[in-house]
Order: C-alpha cells, then structure tokens, then sequence
C-alpha cells in the first residue's frame, strides 16, 4: 500500500529532526535521492554523464536547496550544470556548495528575456524542478509561472519533449495535498518525494504532472500521523480478495443481486453482470425487465432471473443502477436494496434515489457530472470543473453529507469513506473511457462486496480499519477494472464487452500473487 502524509504532517514530522540539528542531513538524504533518479533515468534515455547537461530551477526555499545539491553532485560526476534562481532569494550554502562544484547561475528576475532562457532550459538533457515544494501556496505565480509558460512553449508536450524533467519533492505548481493545478504546471517525467508521497501525488491533475512517483526516506517517523491519502497496489487487492474454499458452494461464496438495465439501455446490465461473473462470486441473481434479462442469459445463461422485488431474492450484496432510467421498477429496487442494510454499489441510474442518510456499506460510483448533480440536490451547487481539479474535495463532501462511500471516477478514481479515509487508485488508461465502462467497474466492485459481506477477516487482511473495508473494496474494484483496461489495450481499443476475459486473467494473477505470498 502506498501511504501519502498531507504536507503538513511531514514538516511536522521533520520538525524533531529539524530541532536536533539534523537539517543539513535530510537535505543532503533528499538530494541524495533527487540525484540518484535524475542519474538513472540519464543513464536509461542513453545519455551517460560527460558532455550531458543539466538546469536546476532553485525557488527561494528549500525545495530549490534539495536541487542544487542534487546539481552539486551531478556536477561532480561531469554534467554540465546551470542554475536558474526563480525566487528573489536562494539556500547560500546551497548555491555556494553547486557554484564550488563548478555550476554557473543566473537569476530569473535579471534575465533580459525569459523564452531565450526556457530555450536554453529545453536543449538540456536533464531539468530539476525544485522551484517550489511543500511551502507552496496556490499555482505558481510571477516569474516562476511565466518561466514554466516558456519552457512548455519551448519544449513541448512532455510525451514529444528531450528535456528529462525531474521534480523535486513534487512538480511545481500542484496542491500539495489537493493535487489541484491553478494555472502552469512543470510536468515532471518523473517525481522524487521525501519522506512519504503526499496526497496531491496521487490525485487527478497532480498525479498526472507528477510522472513516475519514486518516494525516498529520509527518516522521517510518520507513524503518529493519520495517513492523508492511499492507494492500493496488486499484493493489497491480492490480500483483499476471498478465494473459494474446500467447503464453499455457490451460496456461501456470495450471491449479488443486480438490478440494472431497462427498455432504454438494456445493455448496460449484460456489462455488469459479464463483470461480476469474471471477478468472481457464487452467484449471479438479476432482477429487471424480461427483455433485459434474454439478454443477459445471452451471454451468460448461468444467471437466475427473476422480474420480482429486492425482498424476494435472496443476495449477500445488490448492484443497482447502470443502464436503469426511466423505469420505475428498478428504481424500487434501488430504495429497496438500500434500506436492507446490505452492501449495495450504486452506479448511474441509481443515484437519484440515494436517500438523506445511507451508511458506508452503500457505495455510491458516480463520474463528475454525476456527483455534481448529488451534491446539488442536498444543496451544494458547483461545476462539475470544479470537481475534475479538486476530485478528493468534492469525493469526500458526498461522503459525509450522505454517509455512503463514494468512488468518483475519473483518470485517477478517487474513493472517501465517510470515516474520512481516501483512497486514490490510477491504475486505469485512457482506452477504459468509453460507453459502457462504468457498468463493468460497478459489476467487479459488486462482486468483490457480495463476496466479502460476510467475511469477517477482511479488513485485516488489506490492513484497513473494519469501517474503511467498503471504501478498500471499492478501490481493489478500481484497480482490477483498470489492470484489465490496460491489459485489453495492449491488443487495441478496449471493448467493454470483452472486458471479462481480461478481468478474469487480472483475477488469476492477483490469486497467483496471494499464493506466491503465502507460501514461505
Ligand atoms: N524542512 C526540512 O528540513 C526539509 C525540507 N525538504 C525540502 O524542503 C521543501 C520545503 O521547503 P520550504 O519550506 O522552504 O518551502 P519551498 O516549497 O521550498 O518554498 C516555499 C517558498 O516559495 C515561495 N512560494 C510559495 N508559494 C509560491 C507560489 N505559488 N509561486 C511562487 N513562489 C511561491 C515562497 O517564497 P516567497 O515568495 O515568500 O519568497 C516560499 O517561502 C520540501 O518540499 C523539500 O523539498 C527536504 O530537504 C528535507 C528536509
Ligand atoms: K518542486
């Protein structure tokens, strides 16, 4: 599990540290660690380091000192470097220690033009971005913000780009705990963070400017301080699932009832349920329309329909909502499966029919336009823009007006628990944007909560506390639908109907990666 320590509980962190005296040495541990990848990734693109040439964008604090001292040592080892001072004052003993090893600096306010200069900063080989780190408040602003402007002008977008730009601690110009973007942004191609990742790593825009995430400890003790951000990786939705056993049959492997699809979107049920036999579970029951139901057995002739109520089919977890509009049937079962206390992922159509107060068991996965139009309903009136920059925010606002967990999807899905646990998943690609996407993430996450409802060793397993279990299902959902989107895609766009095959080989790699980490 990756952890991520808001901005501020690091500093506190360090202060400790900071009052022993042992500043200098956590610096040159982080400029250590900046030094290191910006080498690797030199030595990766075929550039070595003699006649290389790298530029170090120093800010005024000590985010600009980290990278000259990870200049200082590039230099020693026979790069050409040159520091650009953004800020209108620099770490001394920083610069004397870069200019000692043979760097030249040029300070950004003297500079006479400001593109020549970004052209210089885009024909290096190698860029460190230490203009500001966790003492950053809002977008970068001033000549900073204009440099950035040049330089993107200069060398491109990032995927076309020569330049290697490395960030220091995090890309200058994110929230540090929003991951929000408010104006230019140096999108690194690959970020090295100290101590822990904090959340705005790992959150919509700033997760995308961050590039390859490389966290580099310095010996912080974080172990006091509630983790602001996590994400799940492989082993944690390994842990996590629940394998069949000796003694299992259909129905204690866990039975999801499904109400989805109508007149109008039929289809919409086929995708989910094809998911959710693909993850894994005992049972399928769906409940909805006969004509729908014809065209589940299509695919999958192993469901048990039924056009009847919630209370009449018995389920350990429901899925309510994709492809359900316009139909007033579903719409029942939807308030149904939600006041039986079950475990219900609700997608879509569903959504509408949230009622005042749910608890966490309820998952709720809309997209940004959707939670807009949740939000506004119980009185909070935003863009859906505004959501897109600040996803964790808005994520959580739902989760605590309502009490659901909320998994709000995008290209990182974000998923608040109503304790106020986030988790940030960006395992997905691009590909997985198209019609019908949706319904086969809520089917796997339907799935995964029908087969952990009843299992009370769960939460133990992936290390959550047991109210945050819902919210952690919800995640591994987000990575095993994103592992089998970037899976589908290597042999060309995704097809969400196809998806199945590829959730089921994700399935049997996590199962394999279980089995590997029990045995001793
Ligand atoms: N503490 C430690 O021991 C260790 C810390 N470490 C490192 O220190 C970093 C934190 O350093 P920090 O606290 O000095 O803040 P930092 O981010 O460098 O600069 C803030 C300055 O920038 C400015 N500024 C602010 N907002 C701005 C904006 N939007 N646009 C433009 N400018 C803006 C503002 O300056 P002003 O404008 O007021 O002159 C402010 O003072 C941390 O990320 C890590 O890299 C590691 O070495 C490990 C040991
Ligand atoms: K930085």
């Amino acid at each position: 599990m990756l952890t991520a320590f808001s901005g501020g509980d690091i500093r506190s962190a360090e202060a400790p540290l900071l009052d022993a005296g042992q500043g200098d040495a956590l610096m040159q541990r982080a400029a250590h660690g900046l030094f290191g990848v910006a080498l690797g990734l030199l030595r990766e693109a075929g550039r070595g380091t003699y006649g290389a040439t790298a530029v170090v964008l120093a800010g005024s604090g000590n985010n600009g000192a980290d990278a000259l001292y990870a200049g200082e040592r590039l230099l020693r080892r026979g790069v050409g470097a040159t520091a650009i001072l953004t800020g209108d004052r620099v770490h001394a003993a920083a610069l004397e220690a870069f200019t000692q090893a043979g760097g030249t600096s040029v300070r950004l306010a003297d500079a006479p033009d400001i593109a020549a200069l970004a052209a210089h900063a885009a024909s290096a080989d190698v860029l460190l971005d230490g203009i500001l780190g966790t003492g950053a408040s809002g977008g970068l602003r001033g000549p900073s913000a204009d440099f950035v402007r040049a330089f993107d002008a200069a060398a491109g977008p990032r995927a076309a780009r020569s330049t290697l730009v490395v960030a220091c601690d995090l890309p200058s110009g994110i929230g540090v705990d929003t991951g929000r973007v408010d104006g230019p942004v140096l999108a690194a191609d690959a970020t090295v963070t100290f101590g822990a990742a904090k959340p705005g790593l790992l959150i919509g825009d700033g997760a995308v400017a961050a590039g390859e995430l490389n966290v580099v400890d310095i010996g912080l003790d974080l172990s006091g301080f509630p983790p602001a951000a996590r994400t799940l990786e492989g082993s944690d939705a390994a842990a996590l699932l629940r394998l069949p056993g000796t003694h299992d049959q259909k129905y204690s492997r866990g039975v999801l009832g499904v109400a989805a699809g109508s007149a109008r979107y039929p289809g919409a049920a086929a995708l989910a349920v094809g998911a959710a036999l693909a993850t894994g579970v005992g049972m399928v029951r769906y409940l909805g329309p006969e004509a729908v139901a014809a065209l589940v057995h299509q695919r999958n002739p192993e469901v048990v329909a039924s056009t009847g109520p919630i209370a009449e089919a018995q389920s350990q977890a429901w899925l309510v909502g994709p492809g359900a509009v316009d139909d007033d049937d579903q719409r029942l079962r939807a308030v149904d499966a939600m006041a039986s206390g079950l475990p219900v992922v609700v997608d879509a159509g569903a959504l509408a029919a949230v009622p005042a107060r749910v608890g966490p068991q309820v998952v709720l996965t809309p997209h940004a336009g959707e939670l807009r139009e949740l939000l506004a309903a119980r009185g909070v009136d935003t863009e859906r823009s505004e959501i897109e920059a600040d996803p964790a925010h808005f994520a959580r606002q739902a989760a605590d007006i309502t009490g659901a967990t909320v998994l709000l999807k995008g290209y990182t899905s974000v998923v608040a628990a109503p304790s106020g646990a986030l988790f940030v998943q960006a395992d997905a690609t691009p590909w997985l944007s198209t019609a019908g996407s949706g319904d086969t993430l809520s089917g796997i996450i339907g799935a995964l909560a029908a087969t952990l409802a009843e299992d009370d060793g769960a939460a133990g397993r992936v290390g959550v506390a047991p109210a945050d279990l819902w919210a952690a299902i919800a995640a591994a959902g987000a990575l095993i639908h994103g592992r089998a989107g970037r899976r589908a895609a290597r042999s060309g766009p995704v097809v969400v109907s196809d998806l199945p095959g590829p959730i089921r080989a994700v399935v049997a790699d996590l199962v394999e990666e279980r089995r590997l980490a029990a045995s001793p």
